[in-house]
Protein backbone atom coordinates (compact mmCIF):
# COMPACT_ATOMS: atom_id res chain seq x y z
CA UNK A 1 0.00 0.00 0.00
CA UNK A 2 1.28 3.16 -0.83
CA UNK A 3 1.91 5.76 1.90
CA UNK A 4 0.46 9.09 2.53
CA UNK A 5 2.84 11.74 1.96
CA UNK A 6 4.15 13.74 4.75
CA UNK A 7 2.31 17.04 5.07
CA UNK A 8 5.23 19.05 6.21
CA UNK A 9 9.02 18.52 4.45
CA UNK A 10 11.21 17.24 7.24
CA UNK A 11 14.18 19.64 9.21
CA UNK A 12 16.55 17.12 9.38
CA UNK A 13 20.01 17.93 7.73
CA UNK A 14 22.92 15.85 6.73
CA UNK A 15 25.52 16.54 9.37
CA UNK A 16 27.98 18.34 6.79
CA UNK A 17 25.37 20.48 5.69
CA UNK A 18 24.42 21.40 9.49
CA UNK A 19 28.39 21.97 10.04
CA UNK A 20 28.16 24.05 6.90
CA UNK A 21 26.07 26.39 8.29
CA UNK A 22 27.46 26.50 11.61
CA UNK A 23 30.73 27.63 10.21
CA UNK A 24 29.11 30.25 7.60
CA UNK A 25 27.29 31.98 10.98
CA UNK A 26 30.04 31.97 12.92
CA UNK A 27 32.19 33.47 10.48
CA UNK A 28 29.76 36.31 9.64
CA UNK A 29 29.76 36.88 13.47
CA UNK A 30 33.19 36.89 13.50
CA UNK A 31 33.26 39.93 10.83
CA UNK A 32 31.02 41.86 12.69
CA UNK A 33 32.80 41.63 15.64
CA UNK A 34 35.77 42.80 14.05
CA UNK A 35 34.11 45.52 12.35
CA UNK A 36 32.36 46.94 15.43
CA UNK A 37 36.00 46.33 17.28
CA UNK A 38 37.53 49.23 14.68
CA UNK A 39 34.64 51.41 14.70
CA UNK A 40 35.43 51.62 18.67
CA UNK A 41 31.81 49.87 19.58
CA UNK A 42 32.44 47.78 22.17
CA UNK A 43 29.09 44.69 22.06
CA UNK A 44 28.56 44.43 25.49
CA UNK A 45 27.28 47.04 27.69
CA UNK A 46 28.03 46.80 30.84
CA UNK A 47 25.35 45.87 33.40
CA UNK A 48 25.05 48.19 36.28
CA UNK A 49 25.41 45.42 39.07
CA UNK A 50 23.74 47.35 41.44
CA UNK A 51 23.94 47.79 45.06
CA UNK A 52 24.75 44.87 46.76
CA UNK A 53 22.85 43.81 49.62
CA UNK A 54 25.66 43.62 52.29
CA UNK A 55 26.48 47.65 51.37
CA UNK A 56 26.14 49.84 54.44
CA UNK A 57 24.56 52.74 53.34
CA UNK A 58 22.69 50.45 50.70
CA UNK A 59 19.46 53.34 51.18
CA UNK A 60 21.28 56.42 50.69
CA UNK A 61 23.21 55.66 47.60
CA UNK A 62 20.00 54.52 45.92
CA UNK A 63 18.47 57.63 46.90
CA UNK A 64 21.40 59.54 45.77
CA UNK A 65 21.09 57.56 42.39
CA UNK A 66 17.53 58.37 42.11
CA UNK A 67 18.00 62.19 42.64
CA UNK A 68 21.09 62.00 39.92
CA UNK A 69 18.65 60.06 37.61
CA UNK A 70 15.88 62.93 38.23
CA UNK A 71 17.91 66.06 37.77
CA UNK A 72 19.36 64.62 34.93
CA UNK A 73 15.59 64.57 33.31
CA UNK A 74 14.57 67.98 34.10
CA UNK A 75 17.39 69.14 32.23
CA UNK A 76 16.62 67.61 29.34
CA UNK A 77 12.90 68.71 29.93
CA UNK A 78 14.64 72.18 29.85
CA UNK A 79 16.78 71.77 27.25
CA UNK A 80 13.79 70.89 24.72
CA UNK A 81 11.60 73.44 26.14
CA UNK A 82 14.12 76.19 25.56
CA UNK A 83 14.72 74.77 21.84
CA UNK A 84 10.86 74.74 21.24
CA UNK A 85 10.40 78.56 22.25
CA UNK A 86 13.76 79.46 20.48
CA UNK A 87 12.18 77.97 17.19
CA UNK A 88 8.92 79.35 17.58
CA UNK A 89 10.53 83.08 17.82
CA UNK A 90 12.28 81.99 14.97
CA UNK A 91 9.12 81.04 13.07
CA UNK A 92 7.66 84.61 14.23
CA UNK A 93 10.31 86.37 12.74
CA UNK A 94 9.83 85.27 9.87
CA UNK A 95 6.25 85.09 9.01
CA UNK A 96 6.53 89.06 10.06
CA UNK A 97 9.24 89.55 7.76
CA UNK A 98 6.72 88.05 4.96
CA UNK A 99 4.02 90.05 6.18
CA UNK A 100 6.07 93.15 5.97
CA UNK A 101 7.43 92.02 2.81
CA UNK A 102 3.24 91.19 1.25
CA UNK A 103 2.16 94.13 2.76
CA UNK A 104 5.28 96.63 1.03
CA UNK A 105 4.08 94.75 -2.34
CA UNK A 106 0.46 94.76 -1.97
CA UNK A 107 0.36 98.71 -1.11
CA UNK A 108 3.58 99.69 -3.83
CA UNK A 109 0.57 97.67 -6.04
CA UNK A 110 -2.37 99.67 -5.03
CA UNK A 111 -0.63 102.90 -5.42
CA UNK A 112 0.19 102.22 -9.20
CA UNK A 113 -1.96 103.49 -11.31
CA UNK A 114 -3.61 100.21 -13.25
CA UNK A 115 -4.54 98.83 -10.13
CA UNK A 116 -8.08 99.11 -10.27
CA UNK A 117 -8.31 100.00 -6.30
CA UNK A 118 -6.14 102.43 -6.41
CA UNK A 119 -8.14 105.34 -5.27
CA UNK A 120 -8.94 103.06 -1.94
CA UNK A 121 -12.57 102.34 -0.80
CA UNK A 122 -13.90 105.10 -2.54
CA UNK A 123 -13.74 103.14 -5.96
CA UNK A 124 -16.38 100.51 -6.12
CA UNK A 125 -18.51 102.97 -3.75
CA UNK A 126 -22.65 103.07 -4.23
CA UNK A 127 -21.45 106.61 -5.86
CA UNK A 128 -19.20 104.89 -7.96
CA UNK A 129 -21.30 102.36 -9.53
CA UNK A 130 -24.37 105.08 -9.87
CA UNK A 131 -22.24 107.34 -11.87
CA UNK A 132 -20.68 104.49 -14.21
CA UNK A 133 -24.38 103.46 -15.05
CA UNK A 134 -25.57 106.88 -15.91
CA UNK A 135 -22.44 106.72 -18.03
CA UNK A 136 -23.84 103.89 -19.80
CA UNK A 137 -26.98 105.04 -20.32
CA UNK A 138 -25.84 108.70 -21.68
CA UNK A 139 -23.30 107.14 -24.03
CA UNK A 140 -26.00 104.61 -25.29
CA UNK A 141 -28.27 104.80 -28.11
CA UNK A 142 -30.50 102.14 -26.75
CA UNK A 143 -30.65 100.78 -23.61
CA UNK A 144 -31.69 97.06 -22.62
CA UNK A 145 -33.33 96.60 -19.49
CA UNK A 146 -32.61 92.47 -18.51
CA UNK A 147 -35.63 91.30 -16.59
CA UNK A 148 -35.50 88.39 -14.53
CA UNK A 149 -38.07 85.51 -16.23
CA UNK A 150 -39.02 84.77 -12.77
CA UNK A 151 -40.22 88.08 -11.93
CA UNK A 152 -40.36 90.56 -14.50
CA UNK A 153 -41.80 93.41 -12.93
CA UNK A 154 -40.04 93.40 -9.60
CA UNK A 155 -36.52 93.76 -12.06
CA UNK A 156 -38.03 96.85 -13.58
CA UNK A 157 -36.77 100.33 -12.33
CA UNK A 158 -39.28 103.17 -12.97
CA UNK A 159 -36.57 105.46 -11.85
CA UNK A 160 -34.55 104.10 -14.52
CA UNK A 161 -37.14 103.85 -17.56
CA UNK A 162 -38.09 107.70 -16.59
CA UNK A 163 -34.71 108.93 -16.63
CA UNK A 164 -34.24 107.22 -20.54
CA UNK A 165 -37.48 108.54 -21.09
CA UNK A 166 -36.13 112.19 -19.98
CA UNK A 167 -32.99 111.88 -22.22
CA UNK A 168 -31.95 113.52 -25.29
CA UNK A 169 -31.44 111.99 -28.15
CA UNK A 170 -34.22 109.70 -29.04
CA UNK A 171 -32.91 106.75 -27.21
CA UNK A 172 -35.08 103.49 -27.12
CA UNK A 173 -35.81 101.29 -24.34
CA UNK A 174 -35.77 97.53 -24.81
CA UNK A 175 -36.94 94.63 -22.67
CA UNK A 176 -35.46 91.41 -22.06
CA UNK A 177 -36.94 88.90 -20.46
CA UNK A 178 -33.73 86.73 -19.02
CA UNK A 179 -33.95 83.41 -17.69
CA UNK A 180 -37.04 82.50 -19.14
CA UNK A 181 -36.06 78.10 -18.98
CA UNK A 182 -36.87 78.60 -15.37
CA UNK A 183 -40.17 79.20 -15.23
CA UNK A 184 -43.55 77.92 -17.39
CA UNK A 185 -44.18 78.44 -21.14
CA UNK A 186 -47.41 80.53 -20.44
CA UNK A 187 -46.07 82.78 -17.33
CA UNK A 188 -43.45 83.87 -20.01
CA UNK A 189 -46.07 84.65 -22.95
CA UNK A 190 -48.28 85.93 -20.94
CA UNK A 191 -45.67 88.26 -19.44
CA UNK A 192 -43.96 89.21 -22.93
CA UNK A 193 -48.03 89.90 -23.44
CA UNK A 194 -47.81 92.31 -20.69
CA UNK A 195 -44.54 94.09 -21.40
CA UNK A 196 -44.90 94.63 -24.92
CA UNK A 197 -48.17 97.11 -24.42
CA UNK A 198 -45.13 99.45 -23.02
CA UNK A 199 -41.53 98.58 -24.68
CA UNK A 200 -40.09 96.17 -27.07
CA UNK A 201 -39.65 93.15 -25.11
CA UNK A 202 -37.79 89.91 -26.27
CA UNK A 203 -37.87 86.43 -24.63
CA UNK A 204 -33.97 85.41 -24.10
CA UNK A 205 -32.30 82.14 -22.26
CA UNK A 206 -28.43 83.18 -21.69
CA UNK A 207 -26.12 80.44 -21.94
CA UNK A 208 -24.77 79.58 -18.76
CA UNK A 209 -21.92 77.57 -19.69
CA UNK A 210 -19.45 79.92 -21.59
CA UNK A 211 -15.67 79.98 -21.51
CA UNK A 212 -13.49 82.38 -22.43
CA UNK A 213 -11.56 82.46 -25.51
CA UNK A 214 -8.51 81.54 -24.37
CA UNK A 215 -10.27 78.14 -23.03
CA UNK A 216 -12.45 77.31 -26.10
CA UNK A 217 -9.16 78.06 -28.09
CA UNK A 218 -7.44 75.12 -26.22
CA UNK A 219 -10.55 73.10 -26.68
CA UNK A 220 -11.09 73.89 -30.27
CA UNK A 221 -7.56 72.09 -30.77
CA UNK A 222 -8.37 69.29 -28.40
CA UNK A 223 -11.25 68.24 -29.80
CA UNK A 224 -13.50 68.76 -33.16
CA UNK A 225 -16.95 70.29 -32.68
CA UNK A 226 -16.40 71.39 -28.86
CA UNK A 227 -16.59 74.65 -29.85
CA UNK A 228 -19.71 74.52 -31.14
CA UNK A 229 -21.07 73.27 -27.95
CA UNK A 230 -19.27 76.07 -25.49
CA UNK A 231 -20.26 78.47 -27.96
CA UNK A 232 -23.37 78.57 -26.53
CA UNK A 233 -26.05 75.94 -27.90
CA UNK A 234 -28.46 76.22 -25.16
CA UNK A 235 -28.61 80.40 -25.82
CA UNK A 236 -31.99 81.00 -27.19
CA UNK A 237 -33.20 84.20 -28.41
CA UNK A 238 -29.71 85.69 -29.16
CA UNK A 239 -29.98 85.73 -32.72
CA UNK A 240 -32.83 86.87 -32.22
CA UNK A 241 -32.28 90.25 -30.60
CA UNK A 242 -29.06 90.83 -32.49
CA UNK A 243 -30.60 90.48 -35.59
CA UNK A 244 -33.38 93.12 -34.34
CA UNK A 245 -30.23 95.41 -32.93
CA UNK A 246 -28.31 95.06 -36.61
CA UNK A 247 -31.50 96.28 -38.18
CA UNK A 248 -32.30 99.30 -36.16
CA UNK A 249 -28.67 99.81 -36.76
CA UNK A 250 -28.42 99.56 -40.17
CA UNK A 251 -31.81 101.77 -40.42
CA UNK A 252 -30.32 104.61 -38.61
CA UNK A 253 -27.27 104.62 -41.30
CA UNK A 254 -24.80 105.79 -38.83
CA UNK A 255 -21.18 105.25 -39.55
CA UNK A 256 -20.72 104.68 -35.90
CA UNK A 257 -21.68 101.29 -34.38
CA UNK A 258 -24.95 101.22 -32.08
CA UNK A 259 -24.41 101.62 -28.73
CA UNK A 260 -26.21 99.32 -26.57
CA UNK A 261 -26.22 99.67 -22.89
CA UNK A 262 -27.00 96.91 -21.17
CA UNK A 263 -28.47 97.82 -17.55
CA UNK A 264 -31.10 95.90 -14.78
CA UNK A 265 -30.73 94.82 -11.43
CA UNK A 266 -28.27 92.72 -9.84
CA UNK A 267 -27.61 88.67 -11.28
CA UNK A 268 -30.58 89.36 -13.81
CA UNK A 269 -28.05 88.09 -16.78
CA UNK A 270 -26.71 91.23 -18.12
CA UNK A 271 -23.40 89.71 -18.26
CA UNK A 272 -24.61 86.40 -19.26
CA UNK A 273 -26.67 87.81 -22.03
CA UNK A 274 -23.47 90.14 -23.62
CA UNK A 275 -21.25 86.78 -23.32
CA UNK A 276 -24.50 84.63 -25.03
CA UNK A 277 -24.61 87.10 -27.89
CA UNK A 278 -20.72 87.33 -28.33
CA UNK A 279 -20.52 83.60 -28.10
CA UNK A 280 -17.30 83.63 -25.32
CA UNK A 281 -17.35 84.76 -22.12
CA UNK A 282 -16.41 88.16 -22.81
CA UNK A 283 -17.64 89.31 -19.30
CA UNK A 284 -17.51 88.63 -15.95
CA UNK A 285 -20.39 86.19 -14.91
CA UNK A 286 -21.41 84.22 -11.84
CA UNK A 287 -23.83 83.65 -8.79
CA UNK A 288 -22.97 86.03 -6.76
CA UNK A 289 -24.56 89.21 -6.98
CA UNK A 290 -22.64 92.47 -7.91
CA UNK A 291 -20.06 91.04 -9.97
CA UNK A 292 -19.82 93.17 -12.73
CA UNK A 293 -17.82 96.77 -11.10
CA UNK A 294 -17.18 98.92 -14.33
CA UNK A 295 -18.66 99.44 -17.41
CA UNK A 296 -17.30 97.31 -19.69
CA UNK A 297 -17.44 97.27 -24.12
CA UNK A 298 -18.01 94.22 -26.17
CA UNK A 299 -18.56 94.18 -29.79
CA UNK A 300 -20.86 91.78 -30.52
CA UNK A 301 -21.07 92.43 -34.01
CA UNK A 302 -19.49 94.71 -36.65
CA UNK A 303 -21.96 97.59 -36.26
CA UNK A 304 -23.26 96.84 -32.69
CA UNK A 305 -21.31 97.54 -29.29
CA UNK A 306 -22.55 96.81 -26.25
CA UNK A 307 -21.97 97.97 -22.72
CA UNK A 308 -21.90 96.08 -19.18
CA UNK A 309 -23.04 97.98 -16.30
CA UNK A 310 -22.87 97.41 -12.69
CA UNK A 311 -25.99 96.56 -11.59
CA UNK A 312 -28.94 99.29 -10.29
CA UNK A 313 -29.06 99.76 -6.82
CA UNK A 314 -32.15 99.24 -5.14
CA UNK A 315 -33.13 102.09 -3.21
CA UNK A 316 -33.33 101.69 0.79
CA UNK A 317 -36.54 102.47 0.70
CA UNK A 318 -38.15 99.46 -0.95
CA UNK A 319 -39.96 96.83 0.73
CA UNK A 320 -38.28 93.59 2.62
CA UNK A 321 -39.06 91.39 0.21
CA UNK A 322 -37.66 93.57 -2.57
CA UNK A 323 -34.31 94.55 -0.91
CA UNK A 324 -33.92 90.48 0.08
CA UNK A 325 -34.33 89.85 -3.91
CA UNK A 326 -32.32 92.96 -5.64
CA UNK A 327 -30.29 94.77 -3.43
CA UNK A 328 -26.45 94.10 -3.59
CA UNK A 329 -25.20 92.68 -1.00
CA UNK A 330 -23.06 94.59 1.85
CA UNK A 331 -20.65 93.99 4.44
CA UNK A 332 -23.79 95.95 6.61
CA UNK A 333 -26.37 93.92 5.40
CA UNK A 334 -24.33 90.50 5.41
CA UNK A 335 -26.29 89.83 8.83
CA UNK A 336 -29.86 89.70 7.36
CA UNK A 337 -30.21 87.06 5.91
CA UNK A 338 -32.56 85.35 8.16
CA UNK A 339 -34.66 89.07 7.92
CA UNK A 340 -34.78 88.49 4.31
CA UNK A 341 -35.65 85.00 4.34
CA UNK A 342 -38.79 85.39 6.41
CA UNK A 343 -39.86 88.81 4.10
CA UNK A 344 -39.26 86.00 0.92
CA UNK A 345 -41.03 83.09 2.93
CA UNK A 346 -44.47 85.65 3.30
CA UNK A 347 -44.39 86.23 0.06
CA UNK A 348 -45.01 82.34 -0.36
CA UNK A 349 -47.29 79.35 -0.75
CA UNK A 350 -45.94 76.99 2.31
CA UNK A 351 -47.04 73.89 0.53
CA UNK A 352 -45.14 75.00 -2.28
CA UNK A 353 -42.06 75.88 -0.38
CA UNK A 354 -42.56 72.62 1.52
CA UNK A 355 -42.78 70.76 -1.94
CA UNK A 356 -39.93 72.71 -3.57
CA UNK A 357 -37.32 72.20 -0.22
CA UNK A 358 -38.98 68.99 0.84
CA UNK A 359 -38.90 70.14 4.34
CA UNK A 360 -42.01 69.09 6.64
CA UNK A 361 -44.58 71.64 7.82
CA UNK A 362 -43.42 74.61 9.75
CA UNK A 363 -45.30 77.09 11.76
CA UNK A 364 -42.63 80.60 10.99
CA UNK A 365 -39.53 80.70 9.11
CA UNK A 366 -37.12 79.94 11.81
CA UNK A 367 -38.75 76.66 12.00
CA UNK A 368 -38.35 76.31 8.19
CA UNK A 369 -34.66 77.70 8.51
CA UNK A 370 -33.74 74.88 11.30
CA UNK A 371 -35.46 72.15 8.94
CA UNK A 372 -33.60 73.05 6.00
CA UNK A 373 -30.15 73.49 7.79
CA UNK A 374 -30.97 70.15 9.14
CA UNK A 375 -31.96 68.61 5.91
CA UNK A 376 -28.77 70.43 4.49
CA UNK A 377 -26.42 69.78 6.91
CA UNK A 378 -25.71 72.80 9.13
CA UNK A 379 -25.20 72.05 11.46
CA UNK A 380 -23.04 74.37 14.16
CA UNK A 381 -20.73 73.10 17.09
CA UNK A 382 -23.10 71.32 20.04
CA UNK A 383 -25.70 70.09 17.16
CA UNK A 384 -27.46 73.61 16.81
CA UNK A 385 -28.57 73.97 13.36
CA UNK A 386 -27.26 76.86 11.56
CA UNK A 387 -30.47 78.81 10.78
CA UNK A 388 -28.00 81.77 9.22
CA UNK A 389 -26.14 79.33 6.98
CA UNK A 390 -29.41 78.34 5.72
CA UNK A 391 -30.97 81.64 5.65
CA UNK A 392 -28.02 82.24 2.80
CA UNK A 393 -28.37 79.53 1.02
CA UNK A 394 -31.78 80.00 0.53
CA UNK A 395 -31.50 83.17 -0.85
CA UNK A 396 -28.88 82.31 -3.04
CA UNK A 397 -31.21 80.17 -4.80
CA UNK A 398 -33.72 82.61 -5.10
CA UNK A 399 -31.39 85.18 -6.80
CA UNK A 400 -29.32 82.59 -8.52
CA UNK A 401 -30.40 79.97 -11.24
CA UNK A 402 -31.38 76.75 -10.03
CA UNK A 403 -35.24 77.63 -8.28
CA UNK A 404 -38.04 77.80 -10.28
CA UNK A 405 -40.24 80.66 -8.84
CA UNK A 406 -42.40 82.75 -10.88
CA UNK A 407 -45.46 86.03 -10.39
CA UNK A 408 -47.70 86.81 -12.38
CA UNK A 409 -48.37 89.56 -14.39
CA UNK A 410 -51.28 92.26 -12.95
CA UNK A 411 -54.53 91.67 -13.90
CA UNK A 412 -55.72 95.30 -14.48
CA UNK A 413 -52.97 96.67 -16.84
CA UNK A 414 -52.41 100.15 -17.08
CA UNK A 415 -49.36 102.47 -18.55
CA UNK A 416 -47.23 103.76 -15.52
CA UNK A 417 -47.81 107.43 -14.45
CA UNK A 418 -43.79 108.69 -16.44
CA UNK A 419 -44.89 106.70 -19.78
CA UNK A 420 -47.97 108.39 -22.03
CA UNK A 421 -49.34 106.71 -25.14
CA UNK A 422 -46.93 109.22 -27.18
CA UNK A 423 -44.04 107.81 -25.05
CA UNK A 424 -45.03 103.91 -26.06
CA UNK A 425 -45.62 104.99 -29.90
CA UNK A 426 -42.26 106.96 -30.30
CA UNK A 427 -40.20 103.85 -28.45
CA UNK A 428 -41.94 101.32 -30.55
CA UNK A 429 -40.72 103.78 -33.43
CA UNK A 430 -37.65 102.26 -35.98
CA UNK A 431 -38.33 98.81 -34.97
CA UNK A 432 -39.35 95.80 -37.04
CA UNK A 433 -42.03 94.78 -34.56
CA UNK A 434 -43.43 91.76 -36.45
CA UNK A 435 -40.07 89.96 -36.63
CA UNK A 436 -39.24 90.14 -33.03
CA UNK A 437 -42.88 88.22 -32.49
CA UNK A 438 -41.65 85.64 -35.40
CA UNK A 439 -38.26 85.61 -33.18
CA UNK A 440 -39.76 85.38 -29.89
CA UNK A 441 -41.98 82.37 -31.20
CA UNK A 442 -39.52 80.57 -32.36
CA UNK A 443 -37.14 81.47 -28.80
CA UNK A 444 -40.59 79.88 -26.95
CA UNK A 445 -41.05 77.31 -29.23
CA UNK A 446 -36.87 75.84 -28.72
CA UNK A 447 -36.80 76.28 -25.21
CA UNK A 448 -37.04 73.48 -22.59
CA UNK A 449 -39.36 75.35 -19.71
CA UNK A 450 -40.39 74.31 -16.70
CA UNK A 451 -43.22 72.29 -15.45
CA UNK A 452 -46.08 73.57 -12.92
CA UNK A 453 -45.22 71.44 -10.15
CA UNK A 454 -41.72 72.31 -9.92
CA UNK A 455 -42.15 75.69 -9.23
CA UNK A 456 -43.12 78.42 -6.77
CA UNK A 457 -45.39 81.36 -6.77
CA UNK A 458 -44.24 84.47 -5.33
CA UNK A 459 -47.88 86.12 -4.61
CA UNK A 460 -46.76 89.88 -4.85
CA UNK A 461 -44.63 91.95 -7.03
CA UNK A 462 -44.16 95.69 -7.41
CA UNK A 463 -41.30 97.70 -9.63
CA UNK A 464 -38.14 98.24 -7.67
CA UNK A 465 -37.39 101.76 -7.13
CA UNK A 466 -33.83 101.90 -7.95
CA UNK A 467 -31.14 104.62 -7.00
CA UNK A 468 -29.53 106.81 -10.31
CA UNK A 469 -27.92 109.72 -8.65
CA UNK A 470 -26.58 109.75 -5.11
CA UNK A 471 -24.10 111.38 -2.71
CA UNK A 472 -22.76 109.44 -0.25
CA UNK A 473 -24.40 110.97 2.95
CA UNK A 474 -27.22 110.63 1.48
CA UNK A 475 -26.93 106.81 1.23
CA UNK A 476 -26.06 106.63 4.32
CA UNK A 477 -28.82 108.49 5.80
CA UNK A 478 -31.09 106.44 3.84
CA UNK A 479 -29.66 103.03 4.70
CA UNK A 480 -29.94 104.17 8.45
CA UNK A 481 -33.31 104.98 7.97
CA UNK A 482 -34.37 101.86 5.96
CA UNK A 483 -32.73 99.80 8.85
CA UNK A 484 -34.71 101.45 11.06
CA UNK A 485 -37.70 101.00 9.23
CA UNK A 486 -37.36 97.32 8.67
CA UNK A 487 -36.81 96.72 12.61
CA UNK A 488 -39.68 98.50 13.09
CA UNK A 489 -41.85 96.80 10.29
CA UNK A 490 -40.70 93.51 11.62
CA UNK A 491 -41.22 94.24 15.22
CA UNK A 492 -45.05 94.60 14.03
CA UNK A 493 -45.54 91.64 11.34
CA UNK A 494 -46.42 88.24 12.15
CA UNK A 495 -43.77 85.90 11.57
CA UNK A 496 -45.47 83.63 8.97
CA UNK A 497 -48.25 84.12 6.47
CA UNK A 498 -49.91 81.80 4.04
CA UNK A 499 -49.79 83.18 0.24
CA UNK A 500 -53.33 82.22 0.67
CA UNK A 501 -53.47 85.45 2.56
CA UNK A 502 -51.25 87.83 0.47
CA UNK A 503 -49.39 90.64 2.41
CA UNK A 504 -49.35 93.17 -0.67
CA UNK A 505 -51.49 93.93 -2.77
CA UNK A 506 -51.09 93.43 -6.55
CA UNK A 507 -49.46 96.59 -7.93
CA UNK A 508 -49.74 98.12 -11.41
CA UNK A 509 -46.73 99.06 -12.92
CA UNK A 510 -45.27 102.40 -11.66
CA UNK A 511 -48.04 102.92 -9.21
CA UNK A 512 -47.47 103.21 -5.64
CA UNK A 513 -48.05 100.09 -3.86
CA UNK A 514 -50.99 99.93 -0.61
CA UNK A 515 -49.54 97.32 1.51
CA UNK A 516 -51.99 95.84 3.91
CA UNK A 517 -49.97 95.19 6.84
CA UNK A 518 -51.86 93.54 9.72
CA UNK A 519 -53.10 96.36 11.95
CA UNK A 520 -53.34 95.31 15.26
CA UNK A 521 -50.18 95.30 17.14
CA UNK A 522 -51.54 92.69 19.52
CA UNK A 523 -51.57 90.15 17.23
CA UNK A 524 -47.72 90.38 16.10
CA UNK A 525 -45.90 87.72 17.43
CA UNK A 526 -42.30 88.77 17.54
CA UNK A 527 -39.61 86.39 16.80
CA UNK A 528 -36.35 86.67 18.14
CA UNK A 529 -33.38 84.51 16.34
CA UNK A 530 -31.76 83.15 19.11
CA UNK A 531 -30.17 79.32 18.79
CA UNK A 532 -32.08 76.67 20.89
CA UNK A 533 -31.33 76.53 24.57
CA UNK A 534 -30.42 72.91 24.88
CA UNK A 535 -29.98 71.86 28.38
CA UNK A 536 -28.13 68.70 29.06
CA UNK A 537 -28.93 66.94 32.13
CA UNK A 538 -25.80 66.18 33.95
CA UNK A 539 -26.44 65.88 37.26
CA UNK A 540 -27.51 61.86 36.24
CA UNK A 541 -24.77 60.95 34.73
CA UNK A 542 -22.21 62.55 37.08
CA UNK A 543 -24.18 60.68 40.05
CA UNK A 544 -23.17 57.52 37.64
CA UNK A 545 -20.14 57.97 37.32
CA UNK A 546 -19.90 59.12 41.48
CA UNK A 547 -21.49 55.71 41.91
CA UNK A 548 -18.85 53.51 40.15
CA UNK A 549 -16.33 52.25 42.46
CA UNK A 550 -12.95 51.27 40.33
CA UNK A 551 -11.76 49.20 43.05
CA UNK A 552 -14.68 46.90 43.43
CA UNK A 553 -16.35 46.86 39.68
CA UNK A 554 -13.22 47.93 37.53
CA UNK A 555 -12.20 44.01 37.42
N1 LIG B 1 -30.94 79.24 -15.83
C1 LIG B 1 -30.47 80.40 -16.30
N2 LIG B 1 -29.50 81.03 -15.63
C2 LIG B 1 -29.03 82.20 -16.11
C3 LIG B 1 -29.55 82.77 -17.29
N3 LIG B 1 -28.89 83.94 -17.50
C4 LIG B 1 -28.02 84.09 -16.50
N4 LIG B 1 -28.08 83.04 -15.66
C5 LIG B 1 -27.30 82.83 -14.44
O1 LIG B 1 -27.57 83.90 -13.55
C6 LIG B 1 -26.40 84.21 -12.80
C7 LIG B 1 -26.15 85.70 -12.91
O2 LIG B 1 -25.77 86.00 -14.22
P1 LIG B 1 -24.87 87.27 -14.55
O3 LIG B 1 -24.76 87.34 -16.03
O4 LIG B 1 -23.61 87.29 -13.76
O5 LIG B 1 -25.81 88.43 -14.02
P2 LIG B 1 -25.49 89.98 -13.96
O6 LIG B 1 -26.77 90.69 -14.12
O7 LIG B 1 -24.40 90.35 -14.91
O8 LIG B 1 -24.99 90.09 -12.49
P3 LIG B 1 -24.18 91.28 -11.80
O9 LIG B 1 -22.73 90.94 -11.93
O10 LIG B 1 -24.67 91.25 -10.39
O11 LIG B 1 -24.50 92.54 -12.48
C8 LIG B 1 -25.28 83.39 -13.38
O12 LIG B 1 -25.02 82.32 -12.51
C9 LIG B 1 -25.80 82.90 -14.70
O13 LIG B 1 -25.28 81.63 -15.00
C10 LIG B 1 -30.58 82.07 -17.99
O14 LIG B 1 -31.10 82.49 -19.02
N5 LIG B 1 -31.01 80.89 -17.44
Amino acid sequence: MKRPKLKKASKRLSCSKRYKIQKKVREHNRKLRKEAKKKGITKRVKKDPGVPSTAPFKEEVLREAEQRKLKLEELKQKKKLEKQQERAQKRKRESTSSDSNTKAKKAKKERSPNHPKSTGSEKYSRKFLCDELNKVISASDVIVEVLDARDPLGCRCPELEEAVLKSEGNKKLLLVLNKIDLVQKSIVEKWLRYLQREFPAIAFKSSVYLQDKTVQEKKKRAVEGAVEQSKGVDAFGSSCLLQFLQDYAEAQESENALKVGIVGFPNVGKSSLINSLKGIRACHAGVQQGLTKCTQEVHVAKNVKMFDSPSIMAAPSNPAFTLALRSLPTPEKGGNALDAARALLKLCDKQQIMLQYTVPDFRNSLEFLTHLAKKRGFIQKGGIPNTEQAAEVFLSNWTGTKLSYHSKPPDNPSLPSYLSDEAVTEMKKGWDLSKLQQGNAETIKSVKFRNSSSTVVLSSTRPTSGLLSVSEGLVTKELMDEEECQEEAFDNEPDFVHAEQPQQEQTQNGKEPQETRPSSAGNSTKVTFQPMPITIDLSSAQREDDAYDFNTDFK
